[in-house]
């Protein structure tokens, strides 16, 4: 493609160079940059891209996108916008040939639930007969082809991509977590939503957003964009969990038709008769879109939500009610979600991503109602990330668990022991001193818990859920915390048989 026709997609406060060169590739990367490639500066949080325009130039970019007017070589094509982040991702959709507007798109946003959710209204449509793509926190997807991820939501250019292969590869429905970074940093800029799907909002983040109005902002962004026209004959629609007290807001935001769903509050989709059990949850959904008895094999109160959730929006996607119930109960589990660990030992382990104060309650609340044992508590918080989550999580951990062991999550560039004190004075106005011990080791934690456990004690392992690594420092180390507990156990048994 030209540049001077990609430039179209932006608007230019000034320019120079010759735009009728032909680009290879684009990128806000200068270590990704190749022979022919339009490099794009984005001023960021840590460095500043354009500091890194003549390292771009020296790889063999010909030409430049940038905020501020920088001197070039004069074989470099160059163009100046307001904003290089909101550029980039028009650029890219440009440059991959909109892909979105060739698609289905549905997106998911909230503070908890979107893995959950897009990964049941992706194997809905699976179920409807439609090639799925997916985009989220534990992979993208392809049809059954797993690609794996850095980010829950993709860079722009990354993005744009990703659903430009999707259409080659005859997806006709992308289902993605968009997270609330990504509304911020305008990674989303691109897309064309059909669909928008509000989980919940609840405290997290605040170390990125300003405030909780902030947050929420980021959030009605998505909802904002379903109100612009949209050229593929779709109606557009958005998805509301009623029972969140942000759903007015989100409603007043929206665009195209509305669908709310709840438990509590009035709600076009509902849910009665919830019945929690160890192996899932049972419930009769009814309202505008259709009824349906259904056991759903996730378990917990949250787990209705997200079923619901999906619900709503493949049902206002048109996809039949038969389709919707065989697809939702067939689905056995996300990984990394309340996943039990199982080696054959005579107490229940979970492990699960729960990392927000309303995450972890509602996992303890519903793991203390399926608890006959003690319910002992393994958990940490992120480095580099809200502080203000980690006495919440203290005091909620406290209020549930008969026994916790504060150990380190990803403390990233932090000092683990002082992430660890500020979960403590959550813990301490509510705990004793013997219902709790601290271990910074993760491993040995686990190790401890495994250890502690009797017959009929459930052992929760939060906060990391599917990942399979734990960043110290700036390095990524492998560890997976359903995998430590299968070694612990099987260590325990070797020590007893000794
Ligand atoms: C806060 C945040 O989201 N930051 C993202 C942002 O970084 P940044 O703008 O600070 O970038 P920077 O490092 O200052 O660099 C500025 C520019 O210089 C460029 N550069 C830099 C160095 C160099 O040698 N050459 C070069 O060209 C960079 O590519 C970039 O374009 O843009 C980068 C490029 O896309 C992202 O990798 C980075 O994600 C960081 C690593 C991150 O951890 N993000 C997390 C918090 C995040 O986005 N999480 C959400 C999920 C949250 C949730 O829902 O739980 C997600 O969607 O994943
Ligand atoms: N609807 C819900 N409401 C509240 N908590 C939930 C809900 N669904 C899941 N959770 C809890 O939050 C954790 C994360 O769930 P999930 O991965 O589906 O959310 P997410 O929004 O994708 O999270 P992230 O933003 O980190 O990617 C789960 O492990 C569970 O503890
Ligand atoms: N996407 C979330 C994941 C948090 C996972 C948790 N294990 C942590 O490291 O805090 C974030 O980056 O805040
Ligand atoms: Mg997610």
């Amino acid at each position: 493609m030209l540049l001077r026709e990609l430039l179209e997609a932006v608007d230019i406060r000034a320019a120079g160079g010759n735009h009728d060169v032909r680009l290879k590739g684009i990128t806000y990367d200068s270590r990704k940059v190749r022979p022919g490639f339009l490099f794009v500066s984005i001023k960021g949080f840590k460095s500043d891209g354009h500091d890194y325009v003549g390292q771009a130039i020296k790889r063999g970019a010909v030409a430049v996108v940038m905020e501020r007017e920088l001197e070039l070589p004069p074989d470099i094509a160059w163009a100046v916008v307001q904003d290089t982040r909101h550029a980039l991702a028009l650029l890219s959709a440009r440059f991959f040939g909109d892909p979105s507007k060739q698609l289905k798109m549905i997106g998911v946003t909230g503070t908890n639930g979107k893995t959950t959710t897009t990964s049941l209204i992706s194997s809905i449509l699976s179920s409807s007969g439609e090639k799925v793509g997916l985009i989220g926190t534990v992979h993208n997807r392809i049809g059954a082809r797993i690609i794996p991820v850095s980010h829950t939501t993709p860079e722009s250019t990354d993005l744009q991509e990703l659903l430009g292969k999707m259409i080659v590869e005859g997806v006709g429905a992308c289902v993605m977590e968009v997270s609330s970074h990504a509304l911020a940093l305008n990674r989303v800029d691109g897309c064309e939503f059909d669909m928008a799907v509000f989980t919940n909002l609840t405290q997290d983040h605040l170390d990125f957003h300003q405030s909780m109005e902030d947050y929420l902002e980021a959030k009605l962004k998505l909802f904002k964009s379903l109100n612009l026209p949209g050229d593929k004959g779709i109606i557009k629609c958005a998805v509301i969990n009623a029972d969140d007290p942000a759903a007015e807001r989100f409603a007043q935001a929206a665009g195209g038709l509305i669908y709310t769903f709840g438990v509590k509050n009035t709600a076009d989709v509902y849910a009665t008769e919830i019945n929690v059990n160890a192996r899932g949850v049972s419930f009769n959904i009814g309202g505008k879109l259709g009824s349906c008895q259904l056991n759903l094999h996730l378990t917990g109160l949250f787990n209705v939500y997200n079923a619901l959730g999906a619900f709503t929006a493949a049902a206002a996607l048109g996809v039949p009610q038969e389709i919707i119930k065989d697809a939702l109960e067939n689905v056995q589990g996300v990984p990394g979600r309340f996943e039990q660990v199982d080696a054959g030992q005579d107490f229940t382990v979970i492990v699960d991503y729960a990392h927000t104060p309303d995450g972890l309650e509602n996992i303890l609340k519903t793991a203390r109602q399926l608890t006959r044992g003690r319910l002992i508590t393994v958990y940490g918080c992120g480095g580099d990330r809200d502080r203000g989550k980690r006495p919440m999580m203290g005091s909620i951990a406290a209020k549930y668990s008969d026994f916790q062991i504060i150990t380190s999550d990803n403390p990233r560039t932090e000092n683990p022991a002082i992430i660890i004190q500020g979960i403590i004075e959550g813990v301490l106005p509510l705990v004793q001193k013997e219902n709790y011990l601290v271990e910074q080791d993760r491993r040995k934690a686990i190790g401890l818990a495994i250890s502690m456990a009797r017959k009929d004690d459930v052992v929760i392992i939060a906060g990391k859920g599917h990942e399979d690594y734990q960043i110290i420092g700036t390095e990524k180390f492998p560890f997976d915390d359903r995998r430590e507990a299968v070694l612990a156990i099987k260590e325990l048994r070797g020590d007893k048989m000794d």
